[in-house]
């Protein structure tokens, strides 16, 4: 049987790492054979092209490109082996994240960003998506609290993440069925308890 497909959206800071390994590990606890891994990157090529996407000032299509070519190497090398042979995947980030941030974030067109996913997807699509949905403040004070250096994307300003957020939500709306929004303002515990329920009640 064909695995799940599973990926976690948010703005940075929203909590998703957080959430999303505390999910491998109860899957895999609930006997799933899991491959844990994040988007830009999930590949040795796609790490590299994450170093440089998320370091060097370059233009917005190339930008965008270099997201879908990573894309492409995590979808054959990793994504589609590991889904056909029954194990589930769960990605920290995939495709939604490019039309939040290159589309609402950066303002690159929508119809661009379509073209790209019908060409680097084909058919695939998550099986479902959780997108942690947070205000920009409280997001931003949580990196802040991380202590680590941001990165190109984190040193962006507020009304940058307004936008990224406003697309997540629209992209939401666009696909109900795959979509569950998450209150990310919610404790950590409460969370994971809101997370078991949706994939008891899903998958
Ligand atoms: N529900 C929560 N309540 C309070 N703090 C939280 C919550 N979820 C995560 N955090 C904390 O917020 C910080 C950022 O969390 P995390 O790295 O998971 O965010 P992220 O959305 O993956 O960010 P990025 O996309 O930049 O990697 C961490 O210190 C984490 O412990
Ligand atoms: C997949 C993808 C990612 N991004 C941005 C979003 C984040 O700021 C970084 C990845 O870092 P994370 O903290 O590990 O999530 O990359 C993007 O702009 N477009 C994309 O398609």
């Amino acid at each position: 049987m064909r695995g799940r497909f599973i990926t976690f959206e948010g703005i940075d800071g929203a909590g998703k790492s957080t959430h999303h390994t505390w999910m491998v590990e109860y899957l895999r606890a609930k006997g799933h054979d899991v491959v844990s891994t994040r988007e830009p990157g999930g590949t040795p090529l796609g790490e590299k092209l994450r170093g440089l996407l998320l370091s060097e000032s370059m233009d917005l299509e190339t930008e965008a490109m270099l997201m879908f070519a990573a894309r492409r190497e995590h979808i054959v090398k990793v994504i589609e082996p590991a889904l056909a042979t029954g194990q589930w995947v769960v990605s920290d980030r995939f495709t939604d994240a490019s039309f939040a941030y290159q589309g609402g974030g950066r303002g690159l067109a929508k119809t661009k960003l379509q073209q790209l996913e019908i060409w680097v997807q084909e058919d695939l699509q998550p099986n479902l998506t959780f997108l942690f949905d947070l205000d920009v403040a409280t997001a931003t004070k949580r990196l802040q609290g991380t202590g680590q250096s941001a990165d190109r994307f984190e040193q962006e300003k507020a009304d940058f993440f307004e936008r990224v957020r406003q697309a997540y939500l629209d992209r939401a709306k666009e696909f109900p069925l795959r979509f569950r929004v998450i209150d990310a303002s919610l404790s950590i515990a409460e969370t994971h308890k809101l997370l078991e329920n949706i994939i008891l009640s899903d998958c």
